[in-house]
């Protein structure tokens, strides 16, 4: 081919979210940074997804951005072990609409970045010739323990005493231990041979194989467990901090873009604001859940009489769309709605949002100071974006993990709760809602340095943003 007809294609990618929330939203996020950084992306996605990838779609070409739209597997049915089961479908009916697509390319990807649930990729991606790196909406912290106990799966000497008997994950950076409750649902019930656990377990253990990883999280608060994974897992160069993830400057951080991150506010995002307006500087509590935890009819009523006597002013966003989360929670007793007169009795002072909030526009309102949060990882990053003083309620998951962190090791919260199998003391919890917007406690100095940190991590010459400059090179140079 003569120089005048070559054509010149950018490096490029295929993205593959896993479709829930927490994890959707922030590789978006990263495909926006890697497009801005020259490289040219395909997001796969099933059809219900596809309108959050439009505003990307919109802004930029389809020789820089495309989708590749496949069908959603079939609801799984089975209530027992519900996720790993939508993981193996998703295996099934997307590798061949993988392989087919990759074989039209004339530009075919040169990487494969995908969801840390999605450790089946690994072996996709060996059969295309390519490598796969895992994205991780989880800390490294978490993502360590995670990979820790996988690999070695100590078990519970004494399962009729799951109070006491903990876990030491002595390989780890200070060695941190874990009540067996805490440890992930899937592994506590772990039994070899099982092959939908099994097949579990070996996606944790393909992402351990795998090429690199990069961490939606940033070095300054978990350097020991970046370098752990570098040292122990990936290799030198292969595990890049690119975050906090948060809407794009590409949209110079319009409101519109942070309003609409994940999907529409159920009230109309301006009405929030409005009303956060006319509040003082952190005096407001914003109560929020995440995309898919749903607290129980008695957690819920604990919650809104602490919130009713506390006096604070609140915002406190409800999921009443309960059976889907994963939690420990019998299904009947799930997704509760707000007590009928607690909105009489808190009117003027607390505002109740029954659906989606506008979370990251909340949460950068001045006058927001604390937020009771079930610890998922990307509440954590936008809390500590925004120098709020968190309010530690975690569920299962990586949560747990998220909570010590923010707790022990970063000093920026206040544990509320942490028992499934208990409900909060209302009297309790008002204390600690009222002393999370008090201006003179030390976690409140805390968040704002911690802000500060995260701040400088994602701006031009901070740690996050040369790493994602790595990530974008190691890319290139994958090409070449
Ligand atoms: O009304 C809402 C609810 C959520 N969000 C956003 O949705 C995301 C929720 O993510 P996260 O806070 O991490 O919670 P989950 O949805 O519960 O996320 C799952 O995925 C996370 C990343 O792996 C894990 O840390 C969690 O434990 C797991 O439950 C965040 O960006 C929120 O800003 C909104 O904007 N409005």
């Amino acid at each position: 081919m003569s120089l005048a007809t070559a054509t010149f294609y950018p490096p490029h990618l295929l993205v593959y979210p896993f479709s829930s929330s927490g994890h959707l939203i922030p590789l978006l996020d990263l495909t926006e940074g890697l497009i801005s950084r020259g490289l040219s992306v395909t997001v796969l996605v099933t059809p219900p997804n596809l309108h959050l990838l439009q505003p990307l779609l919109s802004r930029h070409p389809t020789t820089t951005m495309d989708a590749l739209v496949v069908p959603a597997p079939e609801p799984v049915s089975s209530p027992k072990h519900r996720l790993i089961h939508r993981l193996r479908a998703m295996r099934e009916h997307h590798s061949p609409a993988i392989l087919r697509w990759f074989a039209s390319r004339r530009n075919p990807p040169v990487a494969i970045i995908s969801d840390f649930f999605l450790g089946w990729t690994l072996h996709l991606a060996r059969q295309l010739g390519i490598p796969r790196i895992v994205f991780s909406p989880s800390a490294a912290f978490a993502l360590s323990v995670d990979f820790s106990l996988w690999r070695d799966l100590p078990k519970n000497e004494h399962p009729q005493q799951d109070d006491e008997y903990a876990v030491t994950l002595s390989d780890l950076p200070n060695s941190p231990s874990y009540p067996w409750w805490q440890l992930w649902y899937f592994y506590r019930l772990f039994v070899g041979g099982d092959p939908v656990l099994e097949f579990h377990r070996e996606g944790v253990l393909a992402n351990l194989d795998s090429w690199g990883v990069v961490f939606n999280s940033f070095a300054e608060i978990e350097r020991p467990y970046m370098d752990y994974m570098e040292k122990r897992v990936f290799g030198k160069g292969r595990v890049w901090a690119v975050g906090p993830l948060l809407p794009a400057p590409a949209d110079g951080g319009s409101t519109t873009a942070v309003a609409e991150r994940g999907g529409s506010s159920s009230i109309p995002a301006e009405d929030v604001v409005s009303w956060l307006d006319a509040r003082g500087d952190h005096s407001v509590v914003y109560v929020c859940f995440g995309s898919r935890m749903v607290l129980s009819r008695k957690e819920t009523a604990a919650l809104a009489e602490a919130l009713e006597t506390s006096g604070v002013h609140f915002i406190w966003c409800v999921r009443e769309d309960g059976g889907n989360s994963g939690r420990a929670v019998a299904e009947e007793d799930s997704g509760a709605a707000v007590p009928e007169w607690f909105e009489d009795r808190t009117a003027g002072r607390g505002l109740v949002i029954k659906g989606w909030a506008p979370q990251v526009l909340v949460l950068q309102h001045r006058a927001v100071g604390s937020f009771v949060t079930h610890c998922g990882w990307n509440s954590v990053l936008e809390g500590l974006a925004a120098g709020v003083v968190m309010l530690t309620w975690p569920m299962g998951a990586d949560q747990y993990s998220d909570a010590k962190l923010l707790v022990d090791q970063l000093g920026v919260a206040i544990r509320a709760h942490e028992r499934e199998d208990r409900v909060p003391n209302p009297t309790e919890l008002a204390q600690i809602l009222v002393r999370s917007v008090d201006g003179s406690i030390p976690e409140r100095a805390r968040a704002r340095e911690l802000r500060e940190a995260a701040v400088t991590a994602f701006s031009r010459g901070g740690s996050s943003d040369k790493d994602l400059d790595a990530l974008v090179e190691a890319l290139t140079n994958l090409k070449s």
